[in-house]
């Protein structure tokens, strides 16, 4: 089994990671909250040297009582029956509640196995003046498609990731992300994703190629009916 194979089957199957209840999840999920507040103002702050100094000397006190008891690895939630086991990586960058650098995403699945997400970049993200980092665009669309995988019961690690960024994305404002797989063949899923502004321009549209590792089920991943 490939690496990455054998580390799912660590994290996923064997437990090697530690499990979350809901309301611990809840309360680092607000702890994560406080810092995306932090982020957004040491980004916009014009305050004086004397209080980034101070500041800074603060949050540096508040780093230190976070690390007194830590973790060696992300922790991730308890199995839900049915449900992907991505959606268990709490501190995923892109959906994970615990992640300050998530924006979070929360991706849905319809009954027809495509999924799609409603989430707002803040200007912590921006690339060129006024609009989304392209890289950022790509994040949210990777997971997005990894997502469209797993809803298809043909899950797998992104092999490749085709974009074409076909109008500046806004932040700031409301964005839709859709998805769906369009071909399985083998261990390779086929999807594709686009993120949709306010007023209906398709801003950023992606394919993507997923490969089950070798020697993983879509069963060991946890997903599908
Ligand atoms: C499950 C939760 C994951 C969701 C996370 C969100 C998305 C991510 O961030 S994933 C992280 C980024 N991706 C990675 O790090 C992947 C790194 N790459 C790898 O580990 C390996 O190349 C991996 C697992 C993708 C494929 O390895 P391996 O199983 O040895 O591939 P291999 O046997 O050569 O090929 C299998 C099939 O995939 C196809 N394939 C492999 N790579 C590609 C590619 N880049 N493009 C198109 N097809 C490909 C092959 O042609 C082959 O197809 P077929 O069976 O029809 O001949």
């Amino acid at each position: 089994m490939s690496g990455a194979g054998a580390a799912m089957r660590r994290v996923f199957v064997d437990g090697e990671r530690a499990e979350l209840d809901q309301p611990r999840a809840a309360e680092l999920a607000g702890l994560a909250a406080r810092v995306r507040e932090l982020t957004e103002a040491v980004v916009h702050t014009d305050v004086d040297a004397a209080e980034v100094a101070a500041v800074s000397e603060e949050i540096a006190a508040l780093t230190r009582r976070l690390a007194a008891a830590r973790r060696a690895a992300p922790p991730i939630a308890a199995p839900v029956p049915g449900a992907p086991h991505i959606g268990r990586q709490l501190a995923n960058p892109v959906t994970g509640p615990l992640n300050p650098i998530a924006p979070p995403v929360e991706i849905h699945t319809r009954p027809d196995r495509t999924v799609f997400c409603d989430f707002t970049l803040t200007s912590v993200y921006e690339g060129p003046p006024g609009f989304v980092h392209g890289g950022v665009s790509a994040m949210v669309l990777d997971q997005l498609l990894g997502a469209a995988a797993h809803a298809a019961g043909a899950p797998g690690m992104t092999a490749a990731l085709d974009l074409r960024y076909r109008r500046p994305t806004p932040y700031g404002v409301p964005l839709r992300g859709e998805a769906e797989a369009t071909e399985v063949v083998g261990r390779r899923t086929h999807t594709a994703a686009r993120i949709i502004a306010p007023d209906g321009t398709v801003t950023v549209e992606a394919t993507a190629v997923f490969v089950l590792p070798r020697g993983l089920t879509p069963e060991a991943l946890g997903n599908v009916e």
